[in-house]
């Protein structure tokens, strides 16, 4: 197997300026946290910790997906001499491993640190995509900072999402990120696998996720490691898709994590394939509505066409027809016509219920609330004209 150069890489490979960011989604992979096959160790970990804790001094916000169980939990069932292997043997590692990958990070971290386990099929489900989302949201305003793996206790085969860094990008679309990192053991995409190659060179940028560019990318070099360069490519397109960068670097290189606070990459930058926005937009215009509308007042309707709102329940008339929480409804004036689409944070029902009453009023109408809004700014789109500010329509 070819070790990789560093001075060579440092040579062909140039810092570059790294897309300006609010929020981003951190990827650790297995190998950063596992030392070659043994337990976990704060070595790399740490200047990636202190990379966010820099970060949130900056008034930014960072969610951290983080792999590692798996490797934490054989590491202590060697300890009591037992081996295992197959699937149910993996999942028993990472429910062993959890916590000690939760607790490393809580060493490394000021800031309280939460646990997040996903699947798949949560983040399929709409009413548990906005509910993983609403804690994701709630986390980050409470400053604490949010920890998340794959629920490898319950994620079987077809549930499986199979590896973190899919993951690491659906949660980047999931909370609305500006940007996803990635650290790896490698510095950056090669044109080969450079483990394997040692002619390979590095990519310092990728336009578009080509089938020439896919094809470069191979799988882990490691026992730790799953996906390999396939994964973080696949998980590249997918947050490309919804108008998110992707950075990929060596997290084992305490000056490239450095750098990172300045604003510069030593790696792979994998450009959106459109703004954020537009991803976003586009999506909402054209994906497939419930059966169901909401009927919102002539204020609500100036409104929405004048700014980047929320839609209150008190500018809303009435629900059409039938939707759930999370779909997505038509919104139309009082005369039927259509004037945006949006996310409905409840139901049918619940919206018959909350037209025309006041935000404050949700809980003593429902007895429970999902949020102030019906269809939250970020989840909503006029039919015709671009949207702006941050206001909220009451009526
Ligand atoms: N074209 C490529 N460029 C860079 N790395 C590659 C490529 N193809 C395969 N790899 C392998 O991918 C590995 C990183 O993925 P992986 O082992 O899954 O790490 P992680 O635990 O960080 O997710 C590298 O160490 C490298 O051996
Ligand atoms: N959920 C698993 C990690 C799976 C995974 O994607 O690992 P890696 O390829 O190292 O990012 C764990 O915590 O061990």
């Amino acid at each position: 197997m070819a070790m990789i150069d560093t001075k060579k890489v440092r040579d062909v490979l140039p810092e570059q300026v790294l897309p300006s960011w609010r929020r981003a989604v951190l990827k650790v992979g297995s190998n950063l946290l596992a030392a070659d096959g043994g337990g976990l160790t704060p070595r790399h970990a740490k200047a990636l910790a202190a990379f966010i804790a820099a970060s949130h001094a900056d008034g930014r916000e960072v969610v951290l997906v983080s792999s590692g169980a798996v490797a934490a939990g054989r590491a202590l069932l060697r300890q009591h001499a037992r081996g295992s292997s197959g699937l149910a043997a993996r999942q028993a590692l990472a429910a062993l491993g959890q916590a000690p990958m939760i607790a490393l990070w809580q060493s490394l971290s000021a800031r309280p640190v939460a646990q997040v386990l996903l699947t798949h099929d949560d983040l399929r489900n709409r009413r548990r995509y906005l509910n993983a989302r609403a804690t994701l949201r709630e986390l980050l305003q409470l400053g604490v900072l949010p920890v998340v793996n794959e629920n490898d206790t319950v994620s079987v085969d077809e549930l499986k999402l199979g590896d973190n860094d899919n993951l690491a990008a659906i949660v980047a679309a999931l909370v609305d990120a500006d940007l996803l990192l990635i650290a790896s053991d490698v510095d950056a995409l090669y044109s080969a696998d450079p483990r394997r190659d040692p002619a390979a060179v590095p990519i310092a940028q990728v336009a578009a996720l080509t089938p020439e560019i896919v094809a470069m990318a191979g799988d882990s070099g490691s026992a730790a490691g799953t996906g390999g360069m396939r994964t973080k490519l696949q998980a590249a397109a997918k947050a490309a898709a919804a108008g998110i960068p992707t950075a990929l670097f060596s997290g084992r290189e305490a000056a490239t994590v450095q750098a990172l606070q300045r604003g510069r990459l030593r790696g792979t930058l994998i450009a959106a394939a459109s703004t954020r926005l537009q991803a976003r937009k586009y999506w909402l215009r054209h994906a497939p509505a419930a059966p169901g509308r909401i009927r919102i007042d002539a204020g609500a309707v100036k409104a929405l066409a004048g700014g980047r709102v929320s839609l209150l329940p008190g500018g809303v008339l009435g629900a059409d027809g039938e939707f759930h929480r999370g779909d997505l409804v038509e919104i139309v004036d009082a005369d039927g016509a259509a004037v945006a689409r949006g996310l409905s944070q409840y139901g049918a029902a619940e919206v018959r219920r909350l037209a025309g009453r006041h935000s404050r009023e949700i809980d003593d109408v429902l007895g429970y609330s999902y949020g102030d809004e019906v269809v939250h700014r970020d989840d909503l789109v006029g039919m015709n004209r671009p949207v702006a500010s941050g206001q909220e329509v009451n009526a």
